[in-house]
């Protein structure tokens, strides 16, 4: 057995998918062949899930019936919502929130004896906790304001509801659209961190449920998904600092700050997501206030021309420009990784159907550096 030590399994292959390809130094992203951009600018958000979850796209039949079968998983227990309440006024953090509701949500579960091995309940029950997430999420936010939650509307697709839920308003056709496309472009992205979280437990056999708690665990941490509230937190901290936000950036560079939103493990260009994000940021400046994108821009600008870290492969990531497209969208910032999860969680249980499939229990092994052949002593001898 090969004894090389890759920290952080670093290029090593775990497995084979069908689910979505990278190419790091081009900036490409493929779902299931199709190119990102295609997806956001073509598709909706269900026709994407129903892609990696079924292997192509829905005919229009096959749409409207998936649907159909999620719109009707909407509703979350009175017990989920009654948990919202209590950790929203125990100021808890919607990631947090979140990730109690997913791991709530089995209790209701009609199917939680089905074989694990029956791949066919496993994605029913993967599709009713992606149609609760937006549900759970709203009505936490909905508690934080004092406020009482707002039932899902049937007549809305998955992202303009959920926008309806978070606010009791109807949201504009711009607004719905650049939100479901977010949803796409977050929905996979290869073995992630929190995707392989989710294959780990996978790999045991354990519930789908348990799986999706621990991806939106692993997805929680600044250098993951954690990272788009981050941007925003530094964009607001550069508006009101004194300096310009050249002269912040570069300050910050120089004291060897991270920039969140910057550097991926496997792009070394700009990730095809940021250019998408940044031109529905743009549009959102024209309609509105035109700083967040000004700033944006220009860090990037100056992080790459003249601090030269795109030439060292640190370009923006899909967090940099997320940011400031749900804070234009008046979206809580504390709420951005939660959106992530909500997307992800389609990737997530896509990845660990497809590893199922062919299961393999995943258990590296690490290389020993303690002790050997230490005398023990009893308690009462230490
Ligand atoms: C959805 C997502 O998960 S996308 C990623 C979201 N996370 C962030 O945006 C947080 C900021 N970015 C980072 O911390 C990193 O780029 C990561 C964690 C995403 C990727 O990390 P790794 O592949 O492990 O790269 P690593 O941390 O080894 O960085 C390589 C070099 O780039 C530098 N670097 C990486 N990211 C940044 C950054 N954001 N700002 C400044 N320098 C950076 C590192 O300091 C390191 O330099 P060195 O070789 O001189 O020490
Ligand atoms: O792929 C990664 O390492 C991080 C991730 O989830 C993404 O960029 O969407």
């Amino acid at each position: 057995m090969a004894d090389d030590l890759k920290k952080g399994l670093e290029g090593v292959l775990v497995a084979e998918s069908k689910l979505s390809s990278i190419d790091g130094d081009a900036g490409r992203l493929i779902y299931r062949g199709y190119s990102i951009q295609d997806l956001a600018e073509g598709a909706s958000y269900e026709e994407v899930l129903y892609l990696l979850w079924h292997g192509h796209l829905p005919d229009e039949a096959e749409l409207e019936e998936f649907t159909a079968s999620l719109t009707e998983e909407r509703e979350v227990s009175d017990d989920v919502l009654a948990t919202m309440e209590r950790l929203a006024d125990a100021g808890e953090e919607p990631m947090a929130a979140l990730r109690t509701a997913v791991s709530m949500f089995s209790a209701a579960e009609p199917e939680r004896d089905a074989d694990p091995e029956d791949l066919e309940a496993t994605l029913r029950q993967g599709r009713r906790i992606t149609a609760k997430i937006p549900t759970a999420l709203a009505a936490f936010e909905r508690y934080r304001l004092g406020e009482d939650p707002v039932d899902p509307d049937s007549e809305l697709g998955l992202a303009a509801n959920f926008l309806y839920m978070l606010t009791g308003e109807q949201p504009d056709d711009i607004a719905a659209e650049t939100f479901d496309q977010a949803l796409i472009l977050h929905a996979d992205h290869g073995l992630n961190a929190s995707t392989f979280t989710s294959m780990v437990i996978g790999s045991t056999m354990a519930d789908i449920y348990s799986a999706v708690t621990g991806g939106v665990a692993a997805l929680s941490g600044p250098l993951h998904g954690g990272a788009n509230q981050d941007v925003m937190e530094v964009l607001i901290e550069i508006d009101e600092s004194d300096l310009d936000h050249r002269e912040w950036v570069e300050q910050a560079n120089d004291e060897g700050r991270r920039i969140p939103g910057f550097g991926h493990r496997v792009y070394n260009v700009k990730d095809p997501r940021a250019n998408i994000l940044q031109q529905r940021s743009e549009e959102l400046a024209e309609n509105g206030e035109s700083k967040w994108y000004d700033y944006t821009t220009t860090i990037e600008q100056f992080l790459s021309e003249e601090q030269g870290l795109t030439e060292h492969g640190i370009a923006p990531n899909v967090d940099f420009y997320s940011g400031s497209v749900y804070y234009q969208l008046g979206i809580p910032i504390d709420m951005y990784t939660p959106i992530f999860a909500m997307s992800r969680a389609g990737g997530w249980i896509a990845h660990v159907l497809e590893y199922q499939e062919d299961n393999r229990l995943i258990r590296p092994r690490a290389r020993y550096t303690g002790d050997n052949d230490l005398e023990f002593v009893p308690l009462e001898d230490r």
